[in-house]
């Protein structure tokens, strides 16, 4: 990807640091402390009304915070001469002008941030928008209209991209795309800072995790150690002789528990070494696999244990069944 201007500075961190914002009595960002970090896609998860889009707001100096303060490459947002070459966002409420084309959405955001013309053309082609960069943003689709905001975040090259929702109305191969596109962005060694509702997009796509709820730091973590931290992780065997294989692993030392549908269910121990014990034991097996939670399933396990939630406030099930 081609460098903008120039003008990249060293750094390319956000970092908060006792971040809080209220609106009126309610806390909606909770002395959150963090800091996002380059050459990874670090996921930004928390239920509805958790405090993310706040908190993304404040990082760009939209909401001004009660108190605590963020900071991108050491500084803050309105003090950076043309930000959108320091950091580029796509958050739900983007306004694009729904009159002008999408070519000159993006030339009038360029113009103020002295952003070469020729970068307009490049950041469409990027998105796949080039076909219809002459057309009415008003006409757009979902789709088209996350793919312009993208285009916009991308427009100064720059070093650290926040996008809120991005993977919101595309379609599958839209979301491979942006899956993709992020994690190319951060194996250039850029800082990429992404809130999704799809668990198992964010997956797929993020290496860290910041988890908030209630405005609050729950976890701010690896995804493998998230998971692992957070799930229960067993092996799955069935087999016809299910008494022998009960007695083989009461014999070895570890507690099977049957399942409804006549499985096994092991924990402290793997697969690989229930494989050879029922070689030894010459038993048939029709299922031996190793389960490990999905995210989904560790972070409602992480969230029921930290956070109670009041019964008027949305629970994370009903919250990540929306999208
Ligand atoms: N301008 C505002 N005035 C009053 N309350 C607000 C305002 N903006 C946000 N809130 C409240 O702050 C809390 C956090 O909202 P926020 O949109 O940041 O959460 P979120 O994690 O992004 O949720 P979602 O996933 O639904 O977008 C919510 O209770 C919301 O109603």
């Amino acid at each position: 990807m081609r460098r903008a201007g120039g003008a990249l500075s060293v750094g390319r961190m956000i970092e908060l640091d006792g971040l809080t914002k209220r609106f009126g009595g309610l806390t909606a960002v909770d002395h959150l402390s963090f800091q996002v970090r380059p050459g990874v896609v670090t996921g930004f998860l928390g239920p509805n009304g958790a405090g993310k889009s706040t908190t993304m707001r404040m990082v760009l100096d939209l909401d001004i915070p009660t108190a605590g303060t963020v900071r991108i490459n050491g500084r803050h947002y309105r003090d950076l001469d043309e930000p959108l070459k320091h950091i580029g966002a796509l958050l739900d409420a983007k306004a694009m002008h729904g009159g002008r084309s999408a070519y000159n959405n993006l030339l009038c955001l360029a113009q103020s941030n002295r952003i070469p013309e020729r970068r307009v053309a490049e950041v469409l082609d990027i998105v796949g928008l080039t076909a219809v960069a002459r057309k009415k943003v008003r006409g757009f689709s979902l789709g088209m209209g996350q793919r312009l905001g993208i285009a916009s975040a991308l427009l100064g090259d720059p070093e650290i991209l926040m996008f809120d929702e991005p993977v919101n109305g595309l379609d599958p191969e839209g979301i491979h795309w942006i899956r993709n596109l992020m994690k190319k962005l951060a194996a250039e060694g850029r800082t990429i800072f992404v809130s999704s509702h799809l668990m198992s997009e964010m997956a797929l796509t993020a290496d860290h995790l910041i988890v908030i709820g209630q405005g609050r730091l729950l976890a701010d973590t690896s995804m493998a150690d998230f998971i692992h931290g957070n799930s229960r992780s067993y092996v799955r065997l069935r087999s016809p002789q299910q008494e022998r294989l009960r007695d083989m692993l009461a014999s070895a030392g570890l507690t099977a528990v049957v399942t409804g549908n006549g499985a096994l269910e092991v924990d402290g121990t793997t697969a690989e070494r229930l494989g050879e014990l029922a070689a030894e034991h010459q038993l048939v097996l029709h299922e031996l696999s190793a389960q490990r939670a999905s995210l989904e399933e560790a972070f409602m396990r992480m969230t029921a244990s930290a956070v109670e939630y009041h019964a008027h406030e949305p629970r994370w099930g009903e919250s990540y069944e929306k999208s």
